[in-house]
């Protein structure tokens, strides 16, 4: 059995996270955090969600990283730095589902890897990552005749667009094309664009009512449309995975992993 900490327990996904290691006996909770001056800060997380035990509830991560073996981490970029640099001090595997993170706090990532596993993705469900797996081979079998667009729906209180999980999809139908996604990428389209650029992978982001994660990759070529889809229905997907992660974590060397990595995917 490993020990866990769940960091922003006060979260949508913090929450679940805590139902998910409840529930699964390779793990047990030993620590759980929030921002500094959270009300939750010093009650037991059995107030926040019952039945996940008596672990008081601490608004600084050092000694709840500090005691942990894997620390699950979907919070903000900011705090996943910090979290970051405390794993790395730790020797504790580091997943990390948050998303929006910029290339300054992936470098950052990256270097803490040095120190500890880190196993990032930005969806955790078995779906998505075979759905990276199918973007991969479709984007090199159809070729350059077929215009490629990332669709993506999420509840309105998402902060970052696009999402984790299109930007993976996106990555993937770049590595089948063989093109580098920082140059082909197209966001937010408005106004007088012109015709499409040849090449590009487009991006499309959707917000609005309490949408759990819908992402869609489309080929669109001359007379036909090739379309790949998931839905998630259930954020407990998310959570679970994240908890397979930091099992299979804990047997890995340190360095940098995808959920691929875990499933097993090729
Ligand atoms: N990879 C995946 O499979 C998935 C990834 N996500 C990603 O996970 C992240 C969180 O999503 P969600 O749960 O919906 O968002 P929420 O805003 O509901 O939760 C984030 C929580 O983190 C807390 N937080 C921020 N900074 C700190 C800190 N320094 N210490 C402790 N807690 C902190 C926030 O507190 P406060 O509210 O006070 O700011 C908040 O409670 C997002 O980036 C999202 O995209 C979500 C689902 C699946
Ligand atoms: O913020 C969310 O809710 C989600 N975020 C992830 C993303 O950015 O792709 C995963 C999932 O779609 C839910």
């Amino acid at each position: 059995m490993i020990d866990v900490t769940v960091t922003g327990v006060a979260g949508r996904m913090g929450r679940m996270l805590m139902q998910a290691v409840a529930e699964d006996d390779r793990v047990q909770l030993v620590g759980a955090t929030v921002m500094p001056g959270d009300p939750w800060a010093g009650r037991p997380v059995s107030e926040l969600v019952p039945g996940t035990g008596d672990v008081v509830i601490a608004d600084d991560p050092l000694d709840a990283i500090a005691r942990a073996d894997a620390v699950l981490d979907f919070t903000a970029p900011e705090a996943t730095r910090e979290h970051g640099t405390l794993c790395a001090q730790a020797g504790a595997v580091h997943v990390i589902g948050t998303t929006g993170l910029s290339e300054d706090d992936l470098a950052h990532i990256s270097r803490c890897a040095v120190h500890c596993p880190v196993v990032r993705a930005g969806n955790f469900s078995l779906g998505v990552n075979l759905l990276t797996v199918l973007t991969r081979k479709v984007a090199a079998a159809l070729g350059a005749e077929y215009d490629i667009e990332i669709v993506e729906m999420h509840h309105r209180h998402k902060v970052d667009a696009p999402s984790g999980t299109a930007l993976m999809l996106g990555e993937a139908a770049a590595e089948g094309r063989g093109v580098d996604l920082a140059e082909m990428r197209d966001s937010g389209r408005d106004g007088q664009t012109g015709a499409r650029r040849e090449g590009v992978i487009g991006f499309a982001a959707l917000r609005g009512g309490d949408v759990v994660g819908d992402h869609r990759a489309i080929f669109a070529g001359p007379g036909e449309r090739v379309e790949l889809a998931h839905i998630a229905s259930d954020r407990m997907l998310f959570a679970r995975g994240a908890v397979t992660a930091a099992v299979w974590g804990r047997d890995q060397k340190a360095g940098e992993y995808d959920m691929v990595d875990v499933l097993g995917l090729t």
